[in-house]
């Protein structure tokens, strides 16, 4: 087990659930009407690839505005410009405005990663993602770069099964490149990992305390696996360790996101 801080570097806080809903919408009009629906039953909103490329910083501005996302940089408390989140329910913090998850999977030469984090950290997220595959050194520099941001490295990609990822050239079943790429990561400085729900306890036992855990590839019991390959069900997801569980289409594809995202958000908070 690698040696480090005591504790983890980030934990949804208390009473609030722990969900980064994925706003992998088209334009930023979707994404802020999902952002309403699904705010107050999630401790992250994620702006990934598809929703940044489009509508860029613009689209993180406007959620701030609104008071859908916590203030720039700093710890999530109420946002009083939102009565969706008041600062206390008795005495506990349930009113948290989710924090910011920009995930852009940043991988180029370390000068460029170190560039592009400068770049997205005057956006004030919580979480910003690189891939391990990257190195030691890239991910360092993204580290050096904005030592206020939870750098967060991506091992293996979820929708990767045994046979996509042998075909990349790596060997193996993707629990040993997820173990290396890991153990790599979090030495160079990462305080988040992204692995699938399958080889979550595995890291947690390879990297103790030391650092957050983020699991996509979740799948409530039912739901369409889409491109998904390594899967699990939130609740098998938090027992195994994760941290944070991301969720797109089943909350954001679902007739009303407000209720899917409350409904799992009800199931899976009390597991923590
Ligand atoms: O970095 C990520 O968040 C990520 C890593 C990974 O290995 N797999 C993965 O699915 N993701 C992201 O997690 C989200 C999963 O969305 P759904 O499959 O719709 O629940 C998407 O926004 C992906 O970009």
């Amino acid at each position: 087990m690698l040696s480090g801080p005591a504790e983890r570097p980030w934990v949804p806080p208390a009473g609030r659930p722990p969900i980064a809903v994925a706003l992998d919408a088209p334009d930023g009009a979707t994404a802020l009407q999902w952002a309403r629906a699904v705010a107050p039953h999630a401790a992250v909103l994620k702006v990934g690839l598809e929703l940044f490329l489009r509508a860029g910083a613009a689209v993180v501005t406007a959620l701030r505005d609104e008071g859908l996302l916590a203030p720039g940089g700093r710890p999530a408390v109420g946002v009083p410009s939102n009565p969706a989140f008041p600062l206390t329910d008795g005495d506990q913090e349930v009113g948290a405005a989710p924090e910011l998850f920009l995930d852009l999977k940043l991988h180029d030469i370390p000068a460029t990663v170190a560039g592009g984090m400068r770049s997205l950290a005057v956006l004030g997220p919580r979480f910003v993602t690189v891939h391990a595959a990257g190195g030691a050194a890239m991910v360092r520099a993204a580290v050096d770069a904005a030592p206020e941001v939870h750098v967060t490295a991506v091992t293996v990609l979820t929708s990767l099964d045994d046979r996509a990822l042998a075909a990349t050239g790596l060997s193996g079943p993707p629990s040993d490149a997820v173990r290396r790429l890991a153990v790599l990561a979090v030495e160079a400085g990462a305080r988040a990992i992204v692995c699938s729900p399958k080889e979550v306890s595995m890291v947690r036992a390879e990297l103790g305390e030391t650092v957050t855990l983020i699991t996509p590839g979740v799948r409530p019991e039912g739901a369409e696996r889409a491109d998904q390959a390594r899967v699990a069900t939130p609740e098998r997801a938090l027992s195994d360790g994760s941290d944070l569980l991301v969720i797109g289409r089943p909350i954001t594809s679902a007739v009303d996101p407000a209720v899917a995202a409350a409904t799992l958000a009800t199931r899976v908070t009390p597991l923590r």
